[in-house]
Parts: C-alpha cells; structure tokens; sequence
C-alpha cells in the first residue's frame, strides 16, 4: 500500500525525542512505501503558539533528517497547512455537520458542566457530557443565538451500538458508543476542537496513514464517527507507545524534555538520533548501524511494540560513538572545525585523526586541544600522584625527551632503560603528566601536538 503520511505537532514549544520519533515513523513508512509524507502545523492554541516556534519547529525537523513533499513553508496540493489558515474551510463542513443533523450548540457553561462532572464521579460514573442541550428545539436555539449567547458546538453520537477500530499497533479495539458523550467540535471562541481540525485535515489531505503517539488512542472513535458523518476517508491509525523519561513520566512539551534543540547544541548528530530513535520501540531484525537508505527499507509498521519506550542517554551516547565512527575524516573535521579555533588549520585533520576514538561530543574535543595547545592545569590529587614517581623518574624523562623529542617510542624506551620501567609503570605517569588524565587517544600522536617547551614543562611535574 502506498502511504500519504504526516506529522502534525502544536507549536506550543520545542519538539521532543517523543514527538521525533514519532515524526520519523510517519516519515519512513511513506518513504518505505513511495508515498508522501505532509507536515501541517496545529497551531489553535493561538496563545501558546507564536510563529516563532512554528518556525524552529520545522528547522529542527529539517535538521532531524525528515523531508516534505508539502508543509507550511513549501505548499502544495491541500493547502493551507496552518490550522489557523483553514477556519473558513472548517466553517464549511461545521456546518454541513449542523445541516445533516450531526452537530448541535451547546450552551452550558463551565461551571455547570464541571457539577455536572463532579455529580456524575460522585455516582461512581465516568464523567461525560448529559447531552441536555441537545433536546434544545429549533426556536429555542435560535433565540438564544440572537440573544447573543455562547455556544459550543458539540458531535451528537449515536445513543448505542459500537465502533470498531483497527490500529496497527494494537489490533482490534470495540468501543461502545454510549460511553464516548457528545463532544466539543467548536469552541465557544469559534476555534475548531481537536478531535474536529485534525480529523478533517487529515482526510482532506489525503493522508491515509496516521502515526501518532498513545496519548490520541481514544480520540480515535470520535474522530471516525466525525468523518464517516461527512462521508469522508478514514486513514488507517497506529498508535505509538509514549517515550518516557527516567521518572516514568511520558516526555512533554510542557514537562522540559530534552529538546532536539538541546542535544544538537549538545553535539549529537542527526544519524546518531535516527539510529536511534529506530530502534527505540521498533525492533529492527538486528542491532546495527544502519545508513538512511537501511533504516527505511527495514522498518515496519509490523515491528512496533507496544510497552512504552524509556530515554536512555548511555544508549544514545552508543549510537554517537557509532556516528562518529562512521563519518569520513574531512565530515567530521567539518564538523568540529567551529569548535577547535585552538587548534592551527594545519594541524586540525591529524589532531581530530588523533582523538577521533576519545570523543563524543565537539566538547570532548575542545577539551583535548585544550589539553593539547593550553598550558596544563593540575588537580592537587594528580600533583600528588606524579610526586610519588619521585624527581629523578622526571629528570630521566626529560633528559630522554630532550635527546629525541620527535621520537616517542625512542625517548619512552630509552626512559625505559634508564628508570627500570615498563608498561603501565612507565606509561601511566607519563600520560598523567603530558595531558592530566588517567586515558585518552595514544600519546604518541597527542605528543606531536603539544609544543615542546610545553612538553619539557609538563615533564617537571614536581618541580614546576
Ligand atoms: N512522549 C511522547 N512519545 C511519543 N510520541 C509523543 C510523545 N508526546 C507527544 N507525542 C506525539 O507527538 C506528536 C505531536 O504532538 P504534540 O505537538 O501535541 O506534542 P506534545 O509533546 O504532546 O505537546 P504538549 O506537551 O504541548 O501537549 C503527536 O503525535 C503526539 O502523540
């Protein structure tokens, strides 16, 4: 089957690794299917969605890895695909609903609804909307319209029967109708609901896939029942277990979930988050790297799990540590030239070659050119330890360094044979002074970058 699929976020704040994934999904099984996939912005909830945020929202999905075929900022076939850009289209078809008998105003206010509630959960039953105002007659309805009342506008659901839904992540699911209560499809504002906008754009774009997270599970029997009232297309849904955070709570807009924002400023990769994500509630067949062009002819609707998935850090850090690996010298130098102004053009290609296995994000590598081409500061505690080798081991190792300075393994087995050492006797000491740490990238190429004053310096440990 070929797939229109989409992506259709609020721009209430910035996109998460939740609504990434679920936004990466949508994408692949289009692209896996040769379809189309669309980005549409849900921007009704005006006062939390400046324009701006509509704006970041798309760069970091441009970031991500995910290409359009139609969205807000190139168009196409179903525009607008800015909620706030389709109210007349909306008009239209609420009043077609009006028309056909489906969808009645509703004037009760908040706070009787809320007794109502209150009441209904007191009785020990589900809370839902009575229906009082559906009983209204013509007349009545109209004058309290004239008189300039507010209304909702609210879906009359059918008083029995049931609604089957087929979700491709959860199979078979019977909802029983009586249970679902009229819902709001305009607010007494005049902004369409969710369940109405969504439902509708949905259909009039021609999407036929519709991924998105668990948390519209059950909004999808009164977004059918909207569509079928219409005798528009229902798309296929699937619904994506929610990705927590370590307190098990789902990942929120509103809870400061690490942004994508955040972890590209951090340094992740785009390759690193897909590789990722992909895996993350999705079994691929087995657990590698895999390139774009992998990552979408295998995934699979069928290889969606449903137990909710969990932010790992360590885990994503290991699919760094594979993107790093799997970028040529010239990307990555690219790719941390912005960062390492401390280290001379010239020398930049062997420094990154140098430290390309010690890093995972542009910090690390800051770090070790600072390591490398600043004067080196010493803890107390690593003062100490270098002390306890003893001042002639220093005064050997620089009597050796001076004599072949370009040599390592020259000077390091002369200094072997004057101070009776070897290995990690030998090579711990060492490391510990030139660069201030336990490990790091092999000596003898970070030696080349340290000046050799520098060198004789850090190798008068005791003295200096
Ligand atoms: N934690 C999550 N895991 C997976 N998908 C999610 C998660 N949170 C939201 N989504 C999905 O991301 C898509 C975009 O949702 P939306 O823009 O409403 O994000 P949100 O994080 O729920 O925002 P808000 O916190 O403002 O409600 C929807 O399909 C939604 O189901």
């Amino acid at each position: 089957m070929i797939f229109t699929s989409r992506f259709a976020p609020s721009p209430t704040g910035h996109i998460h690794l939740g609504n990434a994934r679920t936004a990466l999904f949508a994408f692949w099984a289009a692209r896996q299917s040769g379809g189309r996939f669309i980005v549409r912005m849900e921007d009704t909830d005006q006062a939390r969605s400046p324009a701006e945020l509509a704006r970041v929202l798309l760069e970091d999905l441009r970031w991500l890895g995910l290409g359009w075929d139609e969205g807000p900022d190139c168009g196409g076939p179903h525009g607008p695909y800015a909620q706030m850009e389709r109210l007349p289209v909306y008009d239209d078809l609420l009043q077609r609903l009006v028309d056909t008998g489906h969808a009645y105003p509703c004037f009760c206010t908040a706070d009787e609804l809320s007794a109502e509630r209150d009441a209904q959960r007191a009785a020990g039953k589900a809370p839902r909307y009575s229906g009082r105002c559906r009983a209204l007659s013509a007349a009545e309805v109209a004058r309290r319209l004239e008189g300039g009342e507010e209304a909702t506008l609210r879906f009359a659901v059918p008083c029995s029967g049931t609604l089957s839904v087929d979700d491709l992540v959860w199979g078979e699911r019977s909802y029983d109708l009586a249970d679902l209560g009229d819902f709001v499809l305009r607010r007494s504002d005049g902004s369409p609901s969710f369940f109405f906008a969504n439902a509708v754009d949905d259909a009039l774009m021609g999407v036929n896939l519709v991924l998105r997270g668990e948390d519209h599970l059950s909004n999808t029997p009164r977004q059918i029942l909207i569509l079928q009232a219409l005798g528009l297309p229902v798309p296929q849904y699937g619904h994506l277990p929610l990705l927590q955070g370590s307190d098990g709570q789902p990942l929120s807009k509103r809870n400061g979930a690490a942004s994508l924002r955040e972890l590209r400023s951090a340094g992740y990769l785009p390759a690193a988050l897909r590789n990722y994500l992909g895996q993350l509630g999705h079994h691929y067949p087995a657990t590698h790297w895999r390139s774009d062009a992998e990552l979408i002819a295998e995934f699979s609707l069928a290889r969606i799990g449903r137990a909710p998935a969990h932010f790992d850090r360590e885990q994503l850090q290991y699919w760094q540590e594979q993107a790093l690996q799997h970028l040529g010298l010239d990307e990555l130098v690219a790719w941390l030239r912005p960062h390492l102004t401390l280290v001379p053009d010239a020398q930049i290609s062997g420094f990154v070659a140098a430290i390309r296995g010690n890093m995972l994000l542009p910090a690390d590598a800051v770090a070790w050119a600072e390591a490398c081409f600043h004067p080196l500061g010493r803890s107390e505690k690593v003062r100490a330890e270098l002390a306890e080798n003893g001042a002639e081991f220093w005064q050997q190792a620089q009597t050796c360094y001076k004599e072949q300075p370009d040599d390592f393994r020259a000077w390091t087995r002369q200094l072997a044979q004057q101070s009776g050492r070897k290995g990690r006797a030998l090579f711990h000491p060492l490391r510990l002074a030139l660069t201030g740490r336990e490990q790091g990238p092999e000596l003898a190429q970070l030696l080349s970058f340290i000046p050799p004053e520098e060198v004789l310096r850090r190798l008068a440990p005791i003295f200096s």
